[in-house]
């Protein structure tokens, strides 16, 4: 074995193979204290980061080092870097793995990593290192699906479609499940326009419905939102694929229609209350304010107040 770095380094690590040798090290990363592993004889270098909280965050490489390490090797080292980690006092590994270094995935697991979460291109396991259970927080427990209920208060018409792969053909709003980093009025707006071709624009929030372990949310929750949206286009052309019939439909005949869900069915009658009252009385209208973290805006959703509430201070 060659010689180990001493003083901050760590003494210890070990990835052996063929051709590459990996050794965990310890050293200040510019964002504060970090851990490394550094490779021998030019292979590709592996890092770790702490985390505020006191849990190590490793990356595989994509490519290089790791290309020629066998999996028992991968193995020991992964062991021996643990030991160090639980000796350090770290509260948990984040063990973030490629998709092309999938073979490493069994070796950690029989160290007792297990999955957090996958993406396209890369999983990413955690083993937990600190007292008691876990505390480490789980990955997405939900789905947002959004649909649009685009009111026509001139005509008194609504927007809606029957999907074309369900074993009923029910009435519903067209709407769809939400794209990361997509606000919620602008999925409505890209659902209706893509499932039927008409053009709207967001008004409110409607209704928000949860559902656990919903079959069609590979078993997650599902959170599905309803939104009133305002037609700018009236001239229907719709979506072959996800819809069997598209039509504008007389809000009272929606409300009065058995041929549908209830959730639509529900909504149908606080449109149809909302026309008669005003709207005001169902809305959850949107607002953008900024967030703490610097630099992002979020968007509020809730009763729109007469604007003296902004300002109060207390019950007086
Ligand atoms: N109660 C209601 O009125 C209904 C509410 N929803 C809600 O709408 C949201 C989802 O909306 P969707 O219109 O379903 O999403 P979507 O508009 O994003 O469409 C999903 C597309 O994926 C396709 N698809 C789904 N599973 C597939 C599979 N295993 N293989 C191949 N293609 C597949 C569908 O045919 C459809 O074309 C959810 O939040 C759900 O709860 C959906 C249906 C009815
Ligand atoms: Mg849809």
């Amino acid at each position: 074995m060659p010689p180990l770095p001493s003083g901050r380094f760590w003494r210890a690590v070990l990835l052996q193979s063929y051709s590459a040798r990996l050794l965990a090290g310890h050293r200040e990363a510019s964002n504060g204290r970090g851990c490394r592993l550094y490779p021998h004889a030019g292979a590709e270098e592996l890092r770790g980061e702490l985390d505020r909280f006191g849990g190590v965050s490793v990356r595989l490489a994509q490519r290089g080092a790791l290309d020629h390490l066998d999996a028992a090797s991968f193995q020991r080292g992964l062991q021996a870097a643990v030991q160090q980690w639980r000796s350090e006092g770290r509260i948990a590994v984040w063990l973030h793995i490629p998709i092309l270094q999938s073979r490493f995935i069994a070796p950690a697991a029989s160290l007792g990593f297990c999955f957090h979460h996958a993406e396209s291109d890369s999983s990413t396991l955690t083993l937990w290192l600190g007292e008691g259970p876990s505390r480490l927080p789980g990955y997405a427990t939900h789905q947002v699906g959004v649909a649009g209920a685009v009111f026509d208060e001139n005509t008194r018409k609504v927007l809606v479609v029957q999907d074309r792969n369900k074993l009923k053909n029910m009435w519903k709003f067209p709407g769809g499940l939400s794209e990361p980093g997509e606000d919620i009025g602008d999925t409505a707006v890209r659902e209706v326009l893509e499932e039927t071709g008409i053009k709207s624009e967001f008004r409110s929030l409607l209704s928000i419905r949860q559902q656990h372990t919903n079959p069609g949310a590979f078993g997650k929750s599902d959170m599905y939102i309803i939104c009133r949206l305002k037609p700018h286009s009236f001239a229907i052309n719709f979506c072959q694929h996800e819809c069997l019939r598209c039509e504008w439909m007389d809000l009272n005949d929606l409300v009065k229609t058995e041929n549908t869900t209830p959730i639509t069915s529900r909504v149908a009658r606080l449109l149809l209350y909302g026309y008669r009252e005003g709207f005001d009385k169902i809305d959850f209208t949107m607002e953008e304010l900024p967030a703490v973290y610097t630099g992002l805006f979020y968007k509020l959703y809730h009763k729109e107040l007469p604007d003296n509430y902004r300002t109060m201070t207390g019950t007086d």
